[in-house]
């Protein structure tokens, strides 16, 4: 029989499920060397945010076929080194959507009218209700940043409370912003404007400390700000000193840049600050939701089925990934390219299989560029099952094509993404079976393999300008691996791509694009 290892607390529905299948042993608060030393005796790991699936972790789980998340968010494991192993990660999208939403409205809530300290005081004996005066939501802006499941439940209610909304989400529509009441904003504006402002994005390498001194210095003296999503999202030092000098009225948090909350200075805010140990998902109703979701999923990886909400595999037909699979690895790398090329918003995005590609199943192609287009928003929370879903929910109009007629390859795959900024374009092929080549950037040719770091400039064709870039990108220490040109005439619009050994440093794009003939200048990490 296999082994289910449960090591945070789980509802017991979930574990009743488990143990139609499996032997399952319940030990919560397990120290990290113990977890190491106890996960190779476990087919399964069934979890909350508590437990930190580290790669050593993983490294140890010689058995380990599945983690579950009961819950949404997988920052705390490992995913990457999971996939490495073959390990699948499954989640529970839309368990908790509503209990997270609905303690963001009350944090809200409970910060305007001071409802815990004016409980302490009552329980405390004394009668003060001079001190306790609060705020109405009433018609005040609230500024939603992340208009994705729980954010759109947090806009759909605060709207019934009178409320306006401004929402800051670059990867919605402003048609789906428009159908939930919400105006689509920039970060800067939602900052100035907004009385409440309100997170629920992931927590990536964009997101983090999106909230510092710098952003709260934009906000309104009266502004009040809510964090159920991630710790870490707001800088809590930066955060304490603009409670304490009045640059911002308050703030309500949930979660932290450190689990279990140590010392904090954050406790030293009386009433202009809430705090709540990480209870958004805490609900009676969603740890039944997110237990039965998840531990349904591992009883069906346990049982040698697919899990509906894998954030880290393929829900495809075994022999269909066989055959395509080189071509899914072209559509995920150019609609991530396109995707980052296009910057903002992507309004639409047209997928046209060429040659003898046309005849292909045209559906995991389709689903693999959604995936590889919506990564840049959301991780490694969008795979194969979700990508078509997740494009719906953003608004996104997906156009496919095929065109046998186009017969510069054997087959090639044409990806285009109109968005807020603008539109761009992408052709690739696959070289000798296996190697995923560009063959095309805004119709420019050229013939380039994708690397992790890349730089892509349009410019005049010119002399000179190669030997500019050159030698700046020297200057600020970055190692050029190569470099291609592509034009359409001599002295025309062409584009160069280079491949760089490491991120491009802050600044630099600005200085590449003051460049005489640069017209413009993109940076894409794959
Ligand atoms: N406090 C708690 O107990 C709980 C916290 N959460 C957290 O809430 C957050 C939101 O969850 P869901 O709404 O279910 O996720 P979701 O994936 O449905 O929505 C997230 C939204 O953020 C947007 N986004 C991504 N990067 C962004 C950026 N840089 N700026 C602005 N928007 C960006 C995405 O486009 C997406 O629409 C997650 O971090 C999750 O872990 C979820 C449940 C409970
Ligand atoms: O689902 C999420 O992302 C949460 O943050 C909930 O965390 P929890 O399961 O309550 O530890």
């Amino acid at each position: 029989m296999p082994k289910v290892l449960v090591s945070d607390p789980i509802d017991q529905s979930g574990l009743d499920i488990l143990a139609q299948v499996a032997q399952v042993d319940v030990k919560t608060k397990l120290p990290l060397e113990e977890l190491v030393q106890l996960i190779p005796n476990y087919d399964a790991l069934m979890i909350r945010s508590g437990t930190k699936v580290t790669s050593e972790v993983i490294e140890a789980a010689s058995q380990l076929k599945i983690i579950g998340r009961a819950g949404v968010g997988v920052d705390n494991v490992d995913v990457a080194a999971a996939t490495r192993r073959g390990i699948v990660v499954v989640n529970s999208p839309e368990g908790n959507t509503i209990a997270a939403a609905e303690h963001a409205l009350a944090m809200m809530l409970s910060l305007s009218r001071n409802i815990p300290e004016a409980d302490k005081s009552v329980k405390a004996s004394a009668w003060d209700r001079k001190k306790f005066t609060g705020v109405e939501v009433y018609k005040k802006i609230l500024g939603v940043v992340g208009l994705g499941k729980i954010g759109s439940h947090v806009a759909t209610v605060a709207r019934a409370m009178g409320m306006n909304i401004l929402a800051y989400d670059p990867f919605i529509s402003k048609e789906r912003a428009a159908e939930l009441g919400c105006t689509l904003v920039d970060l800067d504006l939602l900052f100035q404007e907004a009385d409440y402002i309100t997170l629920h994005i992931p927590k990536t390498p964009e997101t983090a400390h999106l909230i510092n001194a710098e952003a709260l210095a934009k906000m309104k003296p009266t502004a009040r700000i809510v964090n159920c999503a991630r710790g870490g999202i707001i800088d809590e030092a930066a955060l304490h000193e603009a409670v304490k000098n009045g640059t911002i009225a308050g703030a309500a948090i949930d979660v932290y840049e450190s689990e279990p909350l140590g010392e904090s200075s954050l406790r030293e805010l009386g009433k202009s600050v809430v705090l709540t140990p990480h209870l958004g998902a805490s609900t009676a109703e969603a740890q039944i939701n997110v237990a039965v979701d998840v531990a349904e999923q591992i009883r069906d990886v346990l049982l040698g089925l697919p899990a509906r909400s894998a954030v880290n595999i393929p829900g495809l037909r075994p022999d269909v990934l066989e055959r395509l699979r080189p071509y899914l690895q072209l559509a995920e790398t150019l609609g991530n390219l396109v995707g980052q090329l296009a910057g903002g918003r992507v309004e639409q995005v047209q997928i046209t299989l060429q040659g003898d590609l046309a005849n292909q199943d045209s559906k995991p192609i389709v689903i693999a560029t959604l995936k590889g287009l919506l990564t840049n928003a959301l991780r490694e929370r969008v795979n194969y099952v979700n990508a078509s879903i997740e494009a719906k929910e953003r608004g996104i109009q997906v156009i496919e094509t095929r065109d046998a007629g186009v017969k510069d390859f054997s087959g090639s795959l044409y990806v285009s993404a109109q968005g807020s900024l603008g539109e761009h374009s992408v052709t690739g092929i696959i070289l000798g079976g296996t190697e995923v080549r560009i063959t095309d950037i805004n119709q420019f040719p050229i013939n380039v393999p994708p690397t992790k770091y890349m730089l892509f400039t349009l410019h005049r064709d010119m002399p000179g300008i190669i030997g500019k870039i050159g030698s700046l990108l020297g200057s600020f220490n970055v190692n050029i691996a190569s470099m291609q040109v592509g034009r359409q005439i001599v002295r025309g619009d062409a584009v160069m791509v280079l491949s760089i050994d490491d991120p491009l440093p802050d600044g630099i794009l600005e200085e590449i694009t003051k460049v005489p003939g640069i017209r413009d200048a993109y940076t894409v990490a794959l």
